[in-house]
């Protein structure tokens, strides 16, 4: 197994885990017992991480090695770096942690130094020096990539706090810290980006995963820095109960009992865990949008002030009779809502495969602009029909054959339109396995989609949408009913 996300799930299912044991040794603070006999330093030192690895290797779901400890003893330092790598049992997936960033040709080649000399399975680096900084990096295929986003140091605020603009925001959002443009953007470099979020500001984890929900968040801080645990599990934690890559060093290695200590922690972890998981999943008391962001609701009920969603009697693109019509072209007219929409087009779209996002037209056209620009994603768009003008092109912009593409479409009623792009695409040469759209009609698209191998990702269902409008007053609970009934073949 050598994809990184596969190995970290595996090993922290199997574990039972999120804890990540540091691997840093330092010789003046070396227990007696590891001591060599004959005063080798190095000898003893790979003694102690082999009893620190033997003592966890079934309790942790990573291992944290930091470069700089190993690179402070000199060459022998690294050859015992490259020991203690061939101790770990090959189902641990090692993050070798180098805090690396530097421009092109550099990083070209601190990337081979980490996953080609020392094999390491993913790598901390530094966001500072912008997303070519870390291409060399992605182009390993399926290394993770943690990105520093908020970092555990007393001085961290010096320049992570400082607010600053976000043009494609500037009329909806006031200034936002430099944590969170590097965790929006660092998202959508790399599909195996993670994010360094240290435990000892606990107060940035939930504004962090608000940007990022799916992200894994690798987090020092713990332990001998005083980081504050439960705080930092139950504002970063994800739905499902995973998401954190809790690393202790200190206070595992230098432990008396180095087994009892990981125990303990990935204990403490996890009864925080299972109190999260079952908050999650219970049941909503009825509330219909309970489990809905606050945002996609005002997305919707933004939608409903500005006309989009009609009652009436509509013929729909697939000839279907519909007794509501949502016209979402009319976001072009209002901007600000227009780069809400692209926002959480972006927040599916980070986690998929994607080279370059492809428009379905025509109402999707202008939304897939907006998510190019939210996401950093070059687009193509299909042509309802080849100009017979011009370069007589079906298909605009540029792409390579083989590339993968995620389809962008507004919203889904049998998925015919997609399917259409779907097949110029693939003629093309193009890879679709994914498309996003807005809103599902649920009336069959995403089922016919996948039929066709193209997976379909909402951002919310008719249904959702109906009960955010109801909770609010806006709908009446029997035209919900009506409309339900419609989309349900009644
Ligand atoms: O899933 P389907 O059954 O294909 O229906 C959904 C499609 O219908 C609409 O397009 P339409 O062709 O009406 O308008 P447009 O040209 O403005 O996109 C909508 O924009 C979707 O593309
Ligand atoms: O199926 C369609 O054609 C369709 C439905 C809808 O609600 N809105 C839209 O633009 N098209």
């Amino acid at each position: 197994m050598s994809n990184f996300w596969e190995k970290l799930t595996a090993a922290s299912e199997k574990n039972q885990s999120l804890l990540c044991v540091g691997l840093d040794p330092v010789p003046e603070q070396m227990p007696p017992r590891y001591a060599s006999a004959d005063g080798d330093i190095i000898a003893g030192l790979l003694k102690w991480n082999r009893a620190v690895v033997e003592a966890t290797a079934d309790l942790v779901c990573a291992y944290k090695p930091n470069i700089a400890f190993y690179e402070a003893l000199g060459t022998p330092g690294l050859e015992l770096l490259r020991q203690t790598l061939a101790l770990i049992p090959p189902e641990i997936p090692v993050i070798l942690d180098a805090k690396r960033g530097d421009i092109g040709s550099t990083a070209a080649a601190y990337a081979r130094a980490c996953f080609e000399q020392f094999r390491a399975d993913a790598v901390t680096l530094s966001p500072y020096l912008g997303r070519d900084s870390i291409d060399a990096f992605a182009a390993y295929q399926g290394k993770g990539l943690f990105v520093l986003c908020h970092t555990s140091n007393p001085s961290a605020g010096e320049f992570q706090h400082l607010e600053i603009a976000d043009w494609r925001t500037l009329d909806r959002e006031p200034n936002q810290p430099l944590y969170i443009h590097v965790a929006r953007a660092a998202v959508h470099w790399s599909p195996n980006v993670g994010l360094v979020v240290g435990a000892t500001y606990p107060e940035t984890f939930q504004a962090i995963r608000q940007v990022a929900p799916r992200a894994w968040f690798l987090v020092p801080g713990i332990g001998a820095q005083g980081g504050d645990l439960e705080g930092t599990l139950r504002a970063g934690l994800r739905a499902d109960g995973a998401g954190l890559i809790i690393n202790s060093s200190r206070g595992i290695c230098l432990a008396e009992d180095p087994r009892a200590a990981a125990q303990n922690l990935r204990d403490q972890i996890n009864r925080v865990r299972a109190t999260h998981q079952s908050a999650a999943t219970a049941p909503t008391s009825g509330a219909p949008s309970g489990e809905m962001r606050p945002q996609l609701q005002q997305l919707i009920l933004e939608l409903a002030s500005l006309g989009a969603i009609q009652f009436g009697d509509f013929t729909l693109a697939s000839g279907r009779r519909s007794p509501f019509y949502i016209d979402l072209r009319l976001l072009v007219s209002r901007p600000s809502l227009l780069a809400q929409a692209a926002a959480a087009y972006a927040d599916l779209l980070n986690g998929l495969t994607c080279d370059r996002i492809a428009g379905i037209p025509y109402a999707a056209l202008p939304i897939a602009t907006a998510v190019a620009l939210a996401a950093d994603r070059p687009l193509i768009y299909t042509r309802k029909e080849a100009k017979g003008h011009g370069l007589g092109k079906a298909i605009e912009g540029s792409w390579q054959p083989g590339e993968q593409v995620v389809v962008i479409e507004d919203l889904i009623t049998s998925g015919g339109s997609i399917l259409q792009s779907v097949e110029q695409l693939r003629a093309a040469g193009l890879v679709v396995e994914d498309a996003i759209v807005l809103i599902d009609r649920e009336q069959g698209g995403k089922e016919n989609l996948a039929a066709a191998g193209v997976r379909a990702h909402s951002v919310f269902t008719l249904r959702e949408m109906l009960d955010v409008l109801t909770a609010a007053g806006q709908l009446s609970p029997a035209k919900r009913d009506e409309v339900l009934n419609y989309i349900r073949g009644g």
